[in-house]
Protein backbone atom coordinates (compact mmCIF):
# COMPACT_ATOMS: atom_id res chain seq x y z
CA UNK A 1 0.00 0.00 0.00
CA UNK A 2 1.47 3.41 -0.99
CA UNK A 3 1.75 5.85 2.18
CA UNK A 4 0.01 8.35 0.74
CA UNK A 5 -3.19 8.45 -1.08
CA UNK A 6 -3.44 10.44 -3.94
CA UNK A 7 -6.91 9.60 -5.63
CA UNK A 8 -9.67 12.27 -6.02
CA UNK A 9 -11.77 13.64 -3.26
CA UNK A 10 -10.77 12.78 0.31
CA UNK A 11 -7.56 10.75 -1.23
CA UNK A 12 -5.58 13.38 -2.18
CA UNK A 13 -3.52 13.08 0.51
CA UNK A 14 -0.19 13.69 -1.13
CA UNK A 15 -0.96 16.46 -3.21
CA UNK A 16 -2.15 18.23 -0.47
CA UNK A 17 0.99 17.20 1.53
CA UNK A 18 2.99 18.80 -1.60
CA UNK A 19 1.57 21.94 -1.40
CA UNK A 20 1.75 22.74 1.83
CA UNK A 21 5.42 21.57 2.70
CA UNK A 22 7.25 24.24 1.35
CA UNK A 23 5.26 26.69 3.97
CA UNK A 24 5.43 23.81 6.46
CA UNK A 25 9.02 23.98 6.49
CA UNK A 26 9.75 27.47 6.16
CA UNK A 27 10.50 27.59 9.77
CA UNK A 28 13.09 25.15 9.60
CA UNK A 29 15.05 26.76 6.55
CA UNK A 30 17.12 29.65 6.99
CA UNK A 31 18.59 30.49 4.25
CA UNK A 32 16.11 32.23 1.45
CA UNK A 33 18.15 30.05 -1.35
CA UNK A 34 17.33 27.24 0.16
CA UNK A 35 13.82 27.49 0.48
CA UNK A 36 13.51 29.26 -3.03
CA UNK A 37 15.18 25.20 -3.67
CA UNK A 38 12.81 23.82 -1.86
CA UNK A 39 9.76 25.80 -3.42
CA UNK A 40 10.89 24.77 -6.78
CA UNK A 41 11.47 21.58 -5.77
CA UNK A 42 7.62 20.56 -4.79
CA UNK A 43 6.12 22.58 -7.96
CA UNK A 44 8.07 20.97 -10.35
CA UNK A 45 6.37 19.38 -13.24
CA UNK A 46 8.43 16.11 -13.07
CA UNK A 47 7.82 15.74 -9.41
CA UNK A 48 4.42 16.69 -10.07
CA UNK A 49 5.01 14.10 -13.30
CA UNK A 50 5.83 11.64 -10.77
CA UNK A 51 3.19 12.18 -8.26
CA UNK A 52 0.48 11.37 -11.64
CA UNK A 53 2.37 8.18 -12.36
CA UNK A 54 2.22 6.96 -9.03
CA UNK A 55 -1.52 7.42 -9.00
CA UNK A 56 -1.78 5.74 -12.47
CA UNK A 57 -0.04 2.62 -11.01
CA UNK A 58 -2.05 2.24 -7.63
CA UNK A 59 -4.89 2.62 -9.90
CA UNK A 60 -3.88 -0.27 -11.56
CA UNK A 61 -2.44 -2.46 -8.83
CA UNK A 62 -6.01 -2.28 -7.74
CA UNK A 63 -7.41 -4.05 -10.45
CA UNK A 64 -5.16 -6.25 -10.87
CA UNK A 65 -4.41 -6.53 -14.69
CA UNK A 66 -4.62 -9.71 -16.81
CA UNK A 67 -2.90 -9.66 -19.85
CA UNK A 68 -5.26 -9.89 -23.25
CA UNK A 69 -3.10 -11.41 -25.12
CA UNK A 70 0.35 -12.68 -24.43
CA UNK A 71 1.83 -12.18 -28.32
CA UNK A 72 1.30 -8.64 -29.08
CA UNK A 73 4.94 -8.83 -30.94
CA UNK A 74 3.49 -11.06 -33.29
CA UNK A 75 0.75 -9.15 -33.69
CA UNK A 76 2.16 -5.99 -34.22
CA UNK A 77 4.51 -7.68 -37.10
CA UNK A 78 1.07 -9.58 -38.65
CA UNK A 79 -0.48 -6.01 -38.62
CA UNK A 80 2.37 -4.26 -40.02
CA UNK A 81 2.73 -7.30 -42.66
CA UNK A 82 -1.12 -6.70 -43.82
CA UNK A 83 -0.72 -2.72 -43.73
CA UNK A 84 2.17 -2.60 -46.27
CA UNK A 85 -0.31 -4.90 -48.92
CA UNK A 86 -2.62 -2.08 -48.44
CA UNK A 87 -2.58 1.33 -50.33
CA UNK A 88 -0.96 3.98 -47.78
CA UNK A 89 -3.05 6.53 -46.43
CA UNK A 90 -1.55 8.54 -43.84
CA UNK A 91 -2.63 7.21 -41.23
CA UNK A 92 -1.08 4.02 -42.56
CA UNK A 93 2.18 5.63 -42.18
CA UNK A 94 2.14 6.39 -39.13
CA UNK A 95 0.88 3.42 -37.76
CA UNK A 96 3.54 1.64 -39.41
CA UNK A 97 6.11 3.97 -38.50
CA UNK A 98 5.36 3.73 -35.49
CA UNK A 99 5.40 0.17 -34.70
CA UNK A 100 8.75 -0.19 -36.54
CA UNK A 101 10.34 1.95 -33.94
CA UNK A 102 12.71 0.37 -31.70
CA UNK A 103 11.14 1.26 -28.63
CA UNK A 104 7.57 0.31 -29.24
CA UNK A 105 8.94 -2.96 -30.42
CA UNK A 106 11.09 -3.85 -27.16
CA UNK A 107 7.92 -2.36 -25.29
CA UNK A 108 5.57 -5.45 -26.98
CA UNK A 109 8.37 -8.01 -26.04
CA UNK A 110 8.69 -6.99 -22.53
CA UNK A 111 5.17 -7.09 -22.47
CA UNK A 112 4.91 -10.76 -23.57
CA UNK A 113 7.61 -11.63 -21.58
CA UNK A 114 5.52 -10.58 -18.70
CA UNK A 115 1.96 -11.74 -20.00
CA UNK A 116 3.92 -15.67 -20.80
CA UNK A 117 5.59 -15.41 -17.28
CA UNK A 118 8.53 -16.48 -19.36
CA UNK A 119 11.21 -15.58 -16.89
CA UNK A 120 13.20 -18.98 -17.33
CA UNK A 121 16.75 -18.48 -19.22
CA UNK A 122 17.11 -20.39 -22.72
CA UNK A 123 18.82 -23.19 -22.41
CA UNK A 124 21.41 -24.67 -24.88
CA UNK A 125 20.14 -27.73 -26.37
CA UNK A 126 20.96 -31.43 -24.71
CA UNK A 127 24.38 -32.53 -26.15
CA UNK A 128 23.67 -35.74 -29.22
CA UNK A 129 26.44 -37.62 -28.26
CA UNK A 130 25.54 -38.68 -24.69
CA UNK A 131 26.66 -42.39 -24.42
CA UNK A 132 23.05 -44.85 -24.50
CA UNK A 133 24.95 -47.30 -22.17
CA UNK A 134 25.99 -44.22 -19.63
CA UNK A 135 23.09 -44.97 -17.61
CA UNK A 136 24.22 -43.54 -14.26
CA UNK A 137 25.56 -40.86 -16.12
CA UNK A 138 23.08 -37.65 -15.45
CA UNK A 139 23.60 -34.46 -17.02
CA UNK A 140 22.64 -31.22 -15.48
CA UNK A 141 22.53 -28.04 -16.86
CA UNK A 142 22.31 -24.67 -14.35
CA UNK A 143 21.98 -21.20 -15.04
CA UNK A 144 24.48 -19.70 -13.17
CA UNK A 145 24.88 -15.91 -13.41
CA UNK A 146 28.16 -14.09 -11.37
CA UNK A 147 27.54 -15.84 -7.95
CA UNK A 148 29.98 -19.08 -7.59
CA UNK A 149 28.28 -22.18 -7.77
CA UNK A 150 28.81 -22.79 -4.06
CA UNK A 151 29.91 -26.43 -4.38
CA UNK A 152 33.46 -27.66 -3.43
CA UNK A 153 35.49 -30.87 -5.08
CA UNK A 154 38.16 -33.10 -4.56
CA UNK A 155 40.24 -35.25 -6.39
CA UNK A 156 40.88 -38.78 -5.06
CA UNK A 157 44.66 -39.50 -5.55
CA UNK A 158 44.36 -43.05 -6.13
CA UNK A 159 41.64 -43.09 -8.29
CA UNK A 160 41.65 -39.90 -9.89
CA UNK A 161 38.16 -39.22 -9.42
CA UNK A 162 36.64 -36.00 -8.91
CA UNK A 163 33.81 -35.56 -6.40
CA UNK A 164 31.13 -32.79 -5.12
CA UNK A 165 33.01 -32.24 -1.62
CA UNK A 166 30.15 -30.12 -0.08
CA UNK A 167 27.55 -28.21 -1.42
CA UNK A 168 27.07 -24.62 0.70
CA UNK A 169 23.96 -23.76 1.88
CA UNK A 170 21.73 -21.62 0.09
CA UNK A 171 24.22 -21.35 -2.76
CA UNK A 172 23.27 -21.69 -6.56
CA UNK A 173 24.09 -25.60 -6.38
CA UNK A 174 22.16 -25.83 -3.44
CA UNK A 175 19.08 -24.03 -4.30
CA UNK A 176 19.11 -26.21 -8.05
CA UNK A 177 18.62 -29.57 -5.59
CA UNK A 178 20.26 -31.35 -8.61
CA UNK A 179 24.08 -32.24 -7.28
CA UNK A 180 25.09 -33.61 -4.26
CA UNK A 181 27.93 -34.63 -2.44
CA UNK A 182 29.41 -37.49 -3.47
CA UNK A 183 28.33 -37.48 -7.56
CA UNK A 184 31.84 -37.89 -9.61
CA UNK A 185 31.67 -35.17 -12.09
CA UNK A 186 32.94 -36.43 -15.11
CA UNK A 187 32.70 -32.84 -17.42
CA UNK A 188 32.22 -29.66 -16.89
CA UNK A 189 30.94 -27.91 -20.23
CA UNK A 190 31.79 -30.82 -22.36
CA UNK A 191 35.53 -30.87 -21.51
CA UNK A 192 36.55 -34.00 -19.62
CA UNK A 193 37.79 -33.48 -16.03
CA UNK A 194 39.77 -37.03 -16.18
CA UNK A 195 43.05 -35.31 -16.21
CA UNK A 196 42.32 -31.71 -14.51
CA UNK A 197 43.34 -30.48 -11.74
CA UNK A 198 40.86 -29.38 -8.86
CA UNK A 199 42.21 -25.52 -9.79
CA UNK A 200 41.74 -25.91 -13.18
CA UNK A 201 38.12 -27.09 -12.89
CA UNK A 202 37.06 -24.41 -10.65
CA UNK A 203 38.95 -22.64 -13.34
CA UNK A 204 36.75 -23.54 -16.05
CA UNK A 205 33.34 -23.27 -13.05
CA UNK A 206 34.15 -19.58 -12.93
CA UNK A 207 34.85 -18.86 -16.26
CA UNK A 208 31.30 -19.99 -17.45
CA UNK A 209 28.61 -17.77 -17.53
CA UNK A 210 25.11 -18.34 -18.24
CA UNK A 211 24.77 -21.88 -18.46
CA UNK A 212 27.21 -24.56 -17.56
CA UNK A 213 26.65 -28.30 -18.43
CA UNK A 214 27.83 -30.98 -15.64
CA UNK A 215 28.27 -34.58 -16.54
CA UNK A 216 27.99 -36.63 -12.90
CA UNK A 217 27.92 -39.83 -11.51
CA UNK A 218 25.26 -39.57 -8.89
CA UNK A 219 26.97 -40.91 -5.76
CA UNK A 220 25.61 -43.12 -3.15
CA UNK A 221 22.44 -40.70 -1.16
CA UNK A 222 23.41 -38.88 1.05
CA UNK A 223 21.69 -39.91 4.87
CA UNK A 224 22.62 -36.89 6.90
CA UNK A 225 20.08 -35.10 8.91
CA UNK A 226 17.38 -33.54 6.44
CA UNK A 227 17.35 -30.18 8.17
CA UNK A 228 19.82 -29.50 11.09
CA UNK A 229 19.75 -27.20 14.28
CA UNK A 230 20.39 -23.86 13.81
CA UNK A 231 23.29 -22.96 16.12
CA UNK A 232 24.26 -19.30 16.53
CA UNK A 233 27.79 -18.34 17.51
CA UNK A 234 29.60 -15.12 18.18
CA UNK A 235 32.91 -15.07 16.75
CA UNK A 236 35.90 -14.09 19.17
CA UNK A 237 38.32 -13.81 16.11
CA UNK A 238 38.59 -11.71 13.18
CA UNK A 239 38.59 -14.57 9.98
CA UNK A 240 39.58 -13.83 6.09
CA UNK A 241 40.08 -17.67 4.15
CA UNK A 242 42.03 -15.08 2.06
CA UNK A 243 45.07 -15.57 4.52
CA UNK A 244 44.14 -19.12 5.36
CA UNK A 245 46.58 -21.55 3.84
CA UNK A 246 44.40 -24.56 5.16
CA UNK A 247 40.87 -23.50 3.52
CA UNK A 248 40.08 -26.15 0.85
CA UNK A 249 38.36 -23.30 -1.57
CA UNK A 250 39.26 -19.63 -0.90
CA UNK A 251 36.38 -18.45 -2.96
CA UNK A 252 33.78 -20.66 -0.68
CA UNK A 253 35.11 -18.64 2.34
CA UNK A 254 33.96 -15.96 4.87
CA UNK A 255 35.10 -13.65 6.49
CA UNK A 256 34.06 -12.10 9.63
CA UNK A 257 35.19 -9.83 12.61
CA UNK A 258 35.29 -10.31 15.87
CA UNK A 259 32.20 -9.54 17.64
CA UNK A 260 30.10 -10.85 14.83
CA UNK A 261 27.20 -13.19 15.40
CA UNK A 262 27.24 -16.30 12.60
CA UNK A 263 24.36 -18.28 11.82
CA UNK A 264 26.03 -21.82 11.66
CA UNK A 265 24.22 -23.53 8.62
CA UNK A 266 26.16 -26.79 8.27
CA UNK A 267 28.24 -28.97 10.86
CA UNK A 268 28.42 -31.85 8.49
CA UNK A 269 32.25 -31.42 8.47
CA UNK A 270 33.57 -31.07 11.48
CA UNK A 271 36.72 -29.14 10.02
CA UNK A 272 34.81 -26.54 7.46
CA UNK A 273 31.34 -25.15 8.92
CA UNK A 274 28.87 -23.11 6.79
CA UNK A 275 27.70 -20.12 8.11
CA UNK A 276 26.55 -16.45 7.49
CA UNK A 277 26.38 -13.23 9.41
CA UNK A 278 23.55 -13.38 11.19
CA UNK A 279 21.33 -10.04 10.00
CA UNK A 280 24.07 -9.82 6.38
CA UNK A 281 22.60 -9.57 3.04
CA UNK A 282 24.16 -12.99 1.46
CA UNK A 283 21.57 -15.75 2.04
CA UNK A 284 24.56 -17.72 1.39
CA UNK A 285 26.86 -19.46 3.51
CA UNK A 286 30.63 -19.58 3.27
CA UNK A 287 32.93 -21.73 4.94
CA UNK A 288 34.15 -20.96 8.12
CA UNK A 289 36.93 -23.06 10.56
CA UNK A 290 34.81 -25.64 12.63
CA UNK A 291 35.45 -24.57 16.64
CA UNK A 292 37.58 -27.51 17.04
CA UNK A 293 39.94 -27.05 14.42
CA UNK A 294 40.36 -23.66 15.07
CA UNK A 295 41.23 -24.38 18.76
CA UNK A 296 43.36 -26.91 17.56
CA UNK A 297 45.47 -24.87 15.01
CA UNK A 298 45.44 -21.72 17.76
CA UNK A 299 46.55 -24.12 20.16
CA UNK A 300 49.14 -26.06 18.10
CA UNK A 301 50.74 -22.44 16.64
CA UNK A 302 53.77 -20.76 18.20
CA UNK A 303 52.91 -17.96 20.81
CA UNK A 304 53.48 -14.76 18.86
CA UNK A 305 53.77 -11.49 20.35
CA UNK A 306 50.32 -10.84 19.19
CA UNK A 307 48.89 -14.06 20.86
CA UNK A 308 51.02 -14.35 23.77
CA UNK A 309 49.10 -12.91 26.37
CA UNK A 310 50.90 -9.58 27.75
CA UNK A 311 50.74 -8.73 31.25
CA UNK A 312 49.30 -4.57 31.49
CA UNK A 313 51.74 -2.92 33.32
CA UNK A 314 49.88 -0.07 35.26
CA UNK A 315 51.48 2.65 37.79
CA UNK A 316 51.44 1.73 41.40
CA UNK A 317 48.73 4.39 41.72
CA UNK A 318 46.99 2.48 39.15
CA UNK A 319 44.69 0.29 41.58
CA UNK A 320 41.32 -0.38 42.66
CA UNK A 321 38.74 1.55 41.24
CA UNK A 322 35.33 -0.47 42.63
CA UNK A 323 36.49 0.47 46.28
CA UNK A 324 36.76 3.71 45.69
CA UNK A 325 32.78 5.05 45.46
CA UNK A 326 32.11 4.34 48.82
CA UNK A 327 30.24 6.44 50.63
CA UNK A 328 32.88 8.36 52.17
CA UNK A 329 32.79 12.37 51.60
CA UNK A 330 36.04 12.55 49.71
CA UNK A 331 37.96 10.43 47.48
CA UNK A 332 40.11 7.23 48.30
CA UNK A 333 43.80 8.09 47.99
CA UNK A 334 44.50 6.35 44.85
CA UNK A 335 46.99 4.75 45.73
CA UNK A 336 45.58 2.74 48.51
CA UNK A 337 44.99 -0.45 47.05
CA UNK A 338 47.48 -2.85 46.05
CA UNK A 339 45.88 -5.20 43.94
CA UNK A 340 46.93 -8.94 44.70
CA UNK A 341 44.39 -10.19 42.72
CA UNK A 342 46.36 -12.17 39.78
CA UNK A 343 47.63 -10.85 36.64
CA UNK A 344 47.95 -14.22 35.10
CA UNK A 345 45.70 -13.91 32.12
CA UNK A 346 43.72 -16.25 30.32
CA UNK A 347 46.39 -18.27 28.54
CA UNK A 348 44.33 -21.65 28.50
CA UNK A 349 41.46 -20.27 27.25
CA UNK A 350 41.55 -20.20 23.17
CA UNK A 351 38.97 -17.61 21.84
CA UNK A 352 37.48 -19.09 18.58
CA UNK A 353 33.31 -19.10 18.96
CA UNK A 354 30.86 -19.10 21.84
CA UNK A 355 27.48 -19.66 21.51
CA UNK A 356 24.41 -17.11 22.16
CA UNK A 357 21.30 -16.82 21.92
CA UNK A 358 19.04 -13.80 21.82
CA UNK A 359 18.15 -12.40 25.15
CA UNK A 360 15.78 -9.79 26.39
CA UNK A 361 15.09 -9.15 29.92
CA UNK A 362 11.53 -10.48 31.16
CA UNK A 363 9.49 -7.49 33.11
CA UNK A 364 10.12 -7.95 36.70
CA UNK A 365 13.81 -9.88 36.01
CA UNK A 366 16.72 -8.58 37.77
CA UNK A 367 18.88 -5.93 35.96
CA UNK A 368 21.94 -7.27 34.51
CA UNK A 369 25.05 -6.39 35.80
CA UNK A 370 26.75 -3.76 34.07
CA UNK A 371 30.86 -3.84 34.69
CA UNK A 372 33.21 -0.84 33.54
CA UNK A 373 36.48 -1.75 32.58
CA UNK A 374 39.60 0.76 31.01
CA UNK A 375 42.82 2.13 31.82
CA UNK A 376 43.42 3.96 34.67
CA UNK A 377 42.43 7.63 34.81
CA UNK A 378 40.13 6.91 31.67
CA UNK A 379 37.16 8.12 33.53
CA UNK A 380 35.49 4.98 35.07
CA UNK A 381 34.56 6.60 37.92
CA UNK A 382 33.54 10.01 36.40
CA UNK A 383 31.29 7.76 34.00
CA UNK A 384 29.76 5.79 36.66
CA UNK A 385 28.90 8.82 39.10
CA UNK A 386 27.57 10.54 36.26
CA UNK A 387 24.97 8.01 36.58
CA UNK A 388 24.71 7.62 40.01
CA UNK A 389 23.78 11.20 40.29
CA UNK A 390 21.52 10.96 36.92
CA UNK A 391 19.14 8.13 38.65
CA UNK A 392 20.29 7.14 42.28
CA UNK A 393 16.61 5.48 42.44
CA UNK A 394 18.06 3.13 39.42
CA UNK A 395 21.70 2.65 39.53
CA UNK A 396 23.66 1.80 42.39
CA UNK A 397 27.33 0.03 43.73
CA UNK A 398 28.62 -1.87 45.71
CA UNK A 399 29.60 -1.46 49.11
CA UNK A 400 33.09 -2.86 49.36
CA UNK A 401 34.79 -5.08 52.42
CA UNK A 402 38.27 -4.23 54.68
CA UNK A 403 39.76 -5.91 57.05
CA UNK A 404 41.06 -2.64 59.04
CA UNK A 405 39.35 -0.87 62.18
CA UNK A 406 35.92 1.32 61.62
CA UNK A 407 37.23 5.18 62.21
CA UNK A 408 34.87 7.06 64.27
CA UNK A 409 33.01 8.90 61.33
CA UNK A 410 32.13 5.28 59.78
CA UNK A 411 29.42 3.15 59.99
CA UNK A 412 29.22 -0.73 58.98
CA UNK A 413 27.73 -0.89 55.61
CA UNK A 414 28.15 2.50 54.89
CA UNK A 415 31.17 2.98 53.78
CA UNK A 416 32.37 -0.62 54.04
CA UNK A 417 31.67 -3.74 55.64
CA UNK A 418 33.99 -4.19 58.04
CA UNK A 419 35.22 -7.52 59.08
CA UNK A 420 38.31 -9.35 60.30
CA UNK A 421 41.02 -10.27 59.04
CA UNK A 422 40.80 -13.64 59.54
CA UNK A 423 37.12 -13.90 57.97
CA UNK A 424 38.81 -12.01 55.31
CA UNK A 425 41.00 -14.65 54.54
CA UNK A 426 38.31 -17.13 54.65
CA UNK A 427 36.62 -15.38 52.22
CA UNK A 428 39.31 -15.18 50.48
CA UNK A 429 39.65 -19.04 50.44
CA UNK A 430 36.16 -19.34 49.70
CA UNK A 431 36.61 -17.31 46.30
CA UNK A 432 33.76 -14.87 47.83
CA UNK A 433 35.85 -11.72 46.43
CA UNK A 434 35.97 -10.66 42.60
CA UNK A 435 38.40 -8.40 43.36
CA UNK A 436 40.53 -7.60 46.62
CA UNK A 437 43.58 -6.05 47.41
CA UNK A 438 45.97 -5.56 50.74
CA UNK A 439 47.19 -1.75 51.72
CA UNK A 440 49.14 -1.24 54.67
CA UNK A 441 48.34 -4.91 56.15
CA UNK A 442 44.58 -4.34 55.42
CA UNK A 443 42.71 -6.28 52.92
CA UNK A 444 39.61 -4.07 50.91
CA UNK A 445 38.07 -6.07 48.56
CA UNK A 446 34.46 -6.72 46.40
CA UNK A 447 32.57 -9.56 47.51
CA UNK A 448 29.74 -11.58 44.58
CA UNK A 449 27.21 -10.91 47.84
CA UNK A 450 27.72 -7.43 47.33
CA UNK A 451 26.85 -7.12 44.11
CA UNK A 452 24.11 -10.07 44.61
CA UNK A 453 22.34 -7.37 47.19
CA UNK A 454 22.31 -4.23 44.50
CA UNK A 455 21.03 -6.81 42.56
CA UNK A 456 18.27 -7.95 44.54
CA UNK A 457 17.15 -4.32 45.79
CA UNK A 458 15.88 -4.11 41.59
CA UNK A 459 18.45 -2.03 40.85
CA UNK A 460 21.42 -2.13 37.69
CA UNK A 461 24.49 -2.26 39.70
CA UNK A 462 27.85 -0.68 38.26
CA UNK A 463 31.11 -2.10 39.07
CA UNK A 464 34.49 -1.52 37.62
CA UNK A 465 36.79 -4.53 37.61
CA UNK A 466 40.14 -5.20 36.04
CA UNK A 467 39.76 -7.17 33.21
CA UNK A 468 41.29 -10.86 34.10
CA UNK A 469 38.06 -10.22 36.79
CA UNK A 470 35.51 -10.70 33.56
CA UNK A 471 35.26 -14.63 33.66
CA UNK A 472 34.36 -14.79 36.56
CA UNK A 473 31.35 -12.52 36.49
CA UNK A 474 30.48 -14.00 33.21
CA UNK A 475 27.60 -16.38 34.80
CA UNK A 476 23.61 -16.95 34.20
CA UNK A 477 22.80 -15.19 37.66
CA UNK A 478 24.98 -12.08 36.70
CA UNK A 479 24.49 -11.62 32.59
CA UNK A 480 26.70 -9.24 32.75
CA UNK A 481 27.12 -6.10 29.97
CA UNK A 482 30.67 -5.16 29.73
CA UNK A 483 31.53 -1.66 28.39
CA UNK A 484 35.33 -0.96 27.39
CA UNK A 485 35.72 2.51 28.08
CA UNK A 486 38.84 3.59 25.81
CA UNK A 487 40.88 7.02 25.90
CA UNK A 488 40.38 9.03 23.03
CA UNK A 489 43.62 10.19 20.81
CA UNK A 490 46.78 11.77 22.79
CA UNK A 491 45.88 15.35 20.69
CA UNK A 492 42.19 14.96 22.69
CA UNK A 493 43.24 14.02 25.67
CA UNK A 494 45.64 16.85 26.26
CA UNK A 495 42.50 18.98 24.88
CA UNK A 496 39.73 17.64 27.51
CA UNK A 497 42.24 16.81 30.38
CA UNK A 498 44.24 19.84 30.64
CA UNK A 499 42.26 20.60 33.98
CA UNK A 500 42.39 16.97 35.38
CA UNK A 501 45.05 16.06 37.95
CA UNK A 502 46.28 12.69 39.17
CA UNK A 503 46.33 11.95 42.40
CA UNK A 504 49.22 9.70 44.09
CA UNK A 505 50.25 8.98 47.75
CA UNK A 506 53.32 9.19 48.46
CA UNK A 507 53.70 8.10 51.95
CA UNK A 508 50.61 9.09 53.67
CA UNK A 509 50.56 12.54 51.89
CA UNK A 510 48.39 12.99 48.58
CA UNK A 511 50.17 14.25 45.66
CA UNK A 512 47.94 15.76 42.91
CA UNK A 513 49.60 17.19 39.82
CA UNK A 514 48.33 17.62 35.75
CA UNK A 515 48.21 14.84 33.53
CA UNK A 516 51.40 14.60 31.19
CA UNK A 517 52.10 13.58 27.96
CA UNK A 518 53.70 10.09 29.69
CA UNK A 519 50.29 9.58 31.43
CA UNK A 520 48.18 9.94 28.05
CA UNK A 521 50.47 7.61 26.05
CA UNK A 522 50.48 5.02 29.34
CA UNK A 523 46.37 5.35 29.08
CA UNK A 524 46.65 4.58 25.42
CA UNK A 525 48.94 1.87 25.64
CA UNK A 526 47.19 -0.04 28.26
CA UNK A 527 43.88 0.50 26.49
CA UNK A 528 45.34 -1.10 23.39
CA UNK A 529 46.77 -3.85 25.75
CA UNK A 530 43.27 -4.70 26.89
CA UNK A 531 41.35 -4.33 23.71
CA UNK A 532 44.23 -7.07 22.12
CA UNK A 533 43.45 -9.26 25.08
CA UNK A 534 39.49 -8.91 25.93
CA UNK A 535 37.45 -7.18 23.55
CA UNK A 536 36.13 -10.65 22.22
CA UNK A 537 34.42 -9.78 26.17
CA UNK A 538 33.37 -6.39 25.53
CA UNK A 539 30.03 -5.59 24.61
CA UNK A 540 30.34 -1.89 23.95
CA UNK A 541 33.38 0.04 23.12
CA UNK A 542 32.87 3.55 24.31
CA UNK A 543 35.68 6.46 23.81
CA UNK A 544 35.45 8.94 26.37
CA UNK A 545 36.75 12.21 24.57
CA UNK A 546 33.90 14.51 25.41
CA UNK A 547 32.25 13.77 29.07
CA UNK A 548 29.12 14.29 28.04
CA UNK A 549 28.51 12.62 24.60
CA UNK A 550 30.43 9.80 26.52
CA UNK A 551 28.21 9.42 29.55
CA UNK A 552 25.01 10.16 27.08
CA UNK A 553 25.99 7.23 25.18
CA UNK A 554 26.41 5.03 27.97
CA UNK A 555 22.99 6.15 28.85
CA UNK A 556 21.45 4.96 25.39
CA UNK A 557 23.20 1.85 25.49
CA UNK A 558 22.21 1.06 29.13
CA UNK A 559 18.74 1.67 28.17
CA UNK A 560 18.76 -0.69 25.13
CA UNK A 561 20.56 -3.32 27.56
CA UNK A 562 16.93 -3.26 29.61
CA UNK A 563 14.79 -2.77 26.36
CA UNK A 564 16.25 -4.31 23.75
CA UNK A 565 16.84 -7.92 22.66
CA UNK A 566 20.52 -8.75 23.23
CA UNK A 567 22.89 -11.47 22.20
CA UNK A 568 24.26 -13.18 25.37
CA UNK A 569 26.15 -16.95 25.90
CA UNK A 570 23.11 -19.57 25.69
CA UNK A 571 24.48 -21.11 28.95
CA UNK A 572 22.73 -18.08 30.34
CA UNK A 573 19.94 -18.61 29.41
CA UNK A 574 19.56 -22.36 31.06
CA UNK A 575 18.10 -22.61 33.83
N1 LIG B 1 35.88 12.88 29.18
C1 LIG B 1 36.57 13.52 30.13
N2 LIG B 1 36.97 14.78 29.92
C2 LIG B 1 37.68 15.42 30.87
N3 LIG B 1 38.03 14.90 32.04
C3 LIG B 1 37.65 13.65 32.32
C4 LIG B 1 36.89 12.89 31.38
N4 LIG B 1 36.65 11.68 31.92
C5 LIG B 1 37.24 11.69 33.13
N5 LIG B 1 37.84 12.86 33.38
C6 LIG B 1 38.58 13.23 34.57
O1 LIG B 1 39.72 12.37 34.62
C7 LIG B 1 40.04 12.07 35.98
C8 LIG B 1 40.09 10.58 36.14
O2 LIG B 1 38.78 10.08 36.01
P1 LIG B 1 38.28 8.85 36.88
O3 LIG B 1 38.70 8.96 38.29
O4 LIG B 1 36.84 8.67 36.59
O5 LIG B 1 39.13 7.74 36.17
P2 LIG B 1 39.16 6.20 36.48
O6 LIG B 1 39.02 5.51 35.19
O7 LIG B 1 38.20 5.85 37.53
O8 LIG B 1 40.65 6.03 36.88
P3 LIG B 1 41.34 5.68 38.26
O9 LIG B 1 41.51 4.22 38.21
O10 LIG B 1 42.63 6.39 38.22
O11 LIG B 1 40.42 6.14 39.31
C9 LIG B 1 38.97 12.73 36.83
O12 LIG B 1 39.47 13.95 37.32
C10 LIG B 1 37.83 12.97 35.86
O13 LIG B 1 37.04 14.07 36.22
Amino acid sequence: MPALATGPGPDTGLYELLSLLPSQLQMYVKSSDDRSFLHTMFSSRSLHSLVKIHEKLQHYEERCPAPVLDSASALAQGVSEELQMKPLSADITELLKLLSKPHVKSLLSVHDTVAQKSYDPQLPPLPDDIDDDEDSVKIIRLVKNKEPLGATIKKNEKTGAVTIARIMKGGAADRSGLIHIGDELKEVNGISVEDKKPEEIIKIMIQSEGAITFKVVPGPEAEGPASEPKMYVKALFDYDPVNDKAIPCKEAGMAFKKGDVLRVMSQEDPTWWQAKIEGGADPRAGLIPSKHFQERRLALRQPSSNTQPQKISRKPSALRRSFRLSKRGKKTNKSMYECKTSERYDTADVPTYEEVTPYCKAPGARYRLVVLVGPTGVGLNELKRKLLISDPQHFSVTIPHTSRVKRNQESDGVEYHFISKHLFETDIYNNKFIEYGEYKGNYYGTSLDSVRSVIAKNKVCLLDVQPHCLKHLRTAEFKPYVVFVKPPSIQRLRETRKNTKSVSGKGDKDMSKALTDEDFEEMISAARLMENQYSHLFDLVLVNDDLASAFGELKRALRKVETETHWVPISWTHS
